[in-house]
């Protein structure tokens, strides 16, 4: 049982525990919930035995009202633990969740995140949390309490009077087969409208993040127009489901109404032939009319647990996922990147790289220089780890990277990309990223190497201020900046740059090829750029056509080999 509940929902070890102890509680509680019931029978027997007796004693009303108190009192306590340990286990079971979920993403190679939508992965963790947190604190507990419950009632009931129990009890299997048997198409009627609500999700995302697009193509109205369609189809599913849920279970709901009539007519009947005392002709009548709501109760939580499976669907899918993996101990003699065959494939239909071999010295600026599409900057990222090759090996320091922890390979490079990424903080906090623990002055050294310095002045909050949603404020050219300072701040033994200074102005860019040389010194540094007066401080020159390495040497060696390298350097002196 303890193991079925555990994969069941999904629940760690310790929300198992908390969960089985909330559905006690909750039992207790809908139990407890019949104590006033018993006291009114209480009151009815004597009632009626004074009725048949008129001598017999009656009870003191002072001992009525002390019942009432002690049934009071055990119902709050019963109801606040109850409570509380329900709670307890959702709330701490939906933090763990999403630290769970947060760690997997953590730890899932970069290449997942190309394939998802970020706001699919946010909607996940917030809002698929949150339903969770709903269903778990209200219907499942219940359906575990109130089917015990019932279980508990009906066993009584059936002790006390089987036929009776009969009547009153033959509709509930059929009311929650039909419920059950409904299970797949409520289901699929769920997931539709889900889906649904994904897709606006990323429409609203994607129209927000490409708005200067959108609105110098003049797009507004057909983005505009795909949202209304979109939101039509959601309402539709929305509607289509909650109408069949509503169909199934007003279904249930009158069919569970046809107890109480055959407990009226078994009743009459017995009753009439002297089978059936009139008190507990009674004790039927008010069961029937109680028992009902507890057992629609469970029937509409049922349903709920058909949503819940779709939302736990997705959590599965997460959890199933490949994380990478590998030793956190990593002490390389050296920080030469070896590419050896390496084969790799973002999907089976095109191989980006071919059997790749090169070398990437320590202390040697490597160019990885060839047409757009060739594999450069695959090929880059894969010297990180960002994703895992299908074949062949890359080795840093002569040790495998598949077998070396991401984070901590991670910690030796130092990655500026062409499409820099800045938060919406201050520009010290964004430079700072490259070393949590740097001082001030660490962060103004990084700074005026990447030649930061000058605009940063200007502003009028200087390093305090704050540059917008991936830096709005700033230019393209001091956006790479600051990510170049970072960088050199990160001071790592590998330095990755891919179009570092593409989005810069010639005075700044050999401005910045002077600080990027001073941050290179006895580093491994690997440099993409199309420009050719980029790479012509390089050692080496790896050049790519179609995934394939076709020509490796120093720029001068290539240059005079007339090759590929040949031709690309003429096509660019001809511009
Ligand atoms: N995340 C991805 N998923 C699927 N295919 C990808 C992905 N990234 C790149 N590709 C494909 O892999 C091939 C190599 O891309 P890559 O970016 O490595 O080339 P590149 O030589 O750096 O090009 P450029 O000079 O234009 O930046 C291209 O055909 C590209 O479409």
């Amino acid at each position: 049982m303890y193991n079925w509940i555990k994969n069941r929902f999904v629940l760690s070890d310790e929300g198992t525990k908390t969960f089985i102890k909330g559905v006690f509680w909750t039992t207790w509680h809908y139990l407890s919930l019949m104590l006033p019931l018993s006291f009114v029978f209480l009151f009815l027997k004597e009632f009626m035995a004074k009725m048949q007796n008129p001598s017999a004693e009656p009870h003191n009303f002072w001992v009525y009202i002390a019942i009432a108190v002690v049934i009071y009192l055990v119902m709050y306590f019963i109801y606040a633990l109850s409570y509380d340990s329900t709670y307890e286990s959702v709330y701490s079971e939906c933090k763990k969740r999403r630290i769970t979920l947060a760690e997997k993403l953590r730890k899932l190679p970069l290449a997942f995140f190309g394939k998802k939508d970020l706001s699919d992965l946010t909607s996940t963790i917030m809002n698929d949390v949150n339903a969770l947190e709903m269903i778990f604190s209200h219907a499942v507990p219940e359906i575990f309490a109130v089917a015990a419950m019932l279980v508990i009632c009906a066993v009584a009931l059936i002790i006390y009077n089987p036929v009776m129990a009969a009547a009153l009890l033959w509709v509930a299997p059929f009311a929650g087969l039909l419920i059950y048997l409904s299970r797949k198409l409520q289901f699929k009627n769920f997931k539709h409208t889900y889906n649904a609500a994904r897709v606006i999700t990323e429409d609203i995302q994607e129209s927000l993040e490409n708005i200067q697009e959108i609105k110098s193509y003049c797009e507004e109205e057909s983005v505009c127009k795909a949202l209304d369609d979109h939101s039509k189809f959601y309402e539709h599913s929305q509607i289509k489901g909650e109408f069949m849920s509503g169909v199934i279970l007003n279904g249930a709901q009158i069919f569970l109404k046809f107890g109480l009539a055959s407990v009226l007519i078994f009743g009459s009947i017995l009753l009439a032939q002297d089978k059936l005392s009139v008190f507990d002709y009674l004790v039927y009548i008010v069961c029937a009319s109680t028992i009902y709501s507890p057992i629609y109760l469970v029937l509409n939580n049922m349903t709920e647990l058909f949503f819940l499976d779709v939302r736990l669907k997705r959590f599965k899918e997460m959890d199933d996922m490949e994380v990478q993996r590998g030793s956190t101990k990593f002490e390389p003699a050296d920080y030469d990147i070896e590419f050896k065959n390496v084969d790799f494939y973002y999907n089976e239909e095109k191989q980006v790289l071919k059997k790749a071999s090169f070398t990437a010295k320590q202390g040697e600026i490597t160019a990885l220089v060839g047409p757009s599409g060739s594999g450069k900057t695959t090929a880059a990222k894969l010297a990180a780890r960002f994703w895992d090759i299908q074949g062949g090996t890359i080795t840093l320091g002569g040790q495998d990277i598949s077998r070396i922890d991401p984070e901590t390979l991670l910690k030796n490079f130092s990655i500026v990309f062409q499409d820099v990424v800045l938060f919406n903080t201050s520009i010290r906090d964004n430079i700072r990223i490259g070393k949590r623990d740097a001082t001030d002055e660490e962060i103004l050294r990084a700074a005026k190497l990447a030649n930061c310095d000058d605009f940063v002045q200007k502003l009028p909050q200087g390093y305090d201020t704050v540059i917008g949603e991936n830096g709005d404020t700033l230019s393209g050219g001091e956006r790479q900046r600051i990510s170049i300072a970072r960088a050199i701040l990160k001071d790592a033994p590998i330095v990755l740059l891919d179009e570092a200074t593409a989005s810069l102005d010639v005075e700044n860019e050999s401005k910045i090829q002077q600080s990027i040389s001073k941050l290179v010194q006895n580093k491994t540094v690997i440099i993409i750029a199309h420009r050719m007066r980029t790479i012509a401080n390089a050692d080496k020159v790896v050049v790519l056509q179609n995934g394939q390495v076709v020509e490796t040497g120093s720029p001068a060696e290539l240059k005079a080999k007339g090759g590929l390298f040949g031709k690309m350097l003429k096509l660019q002196e001809v511009n």
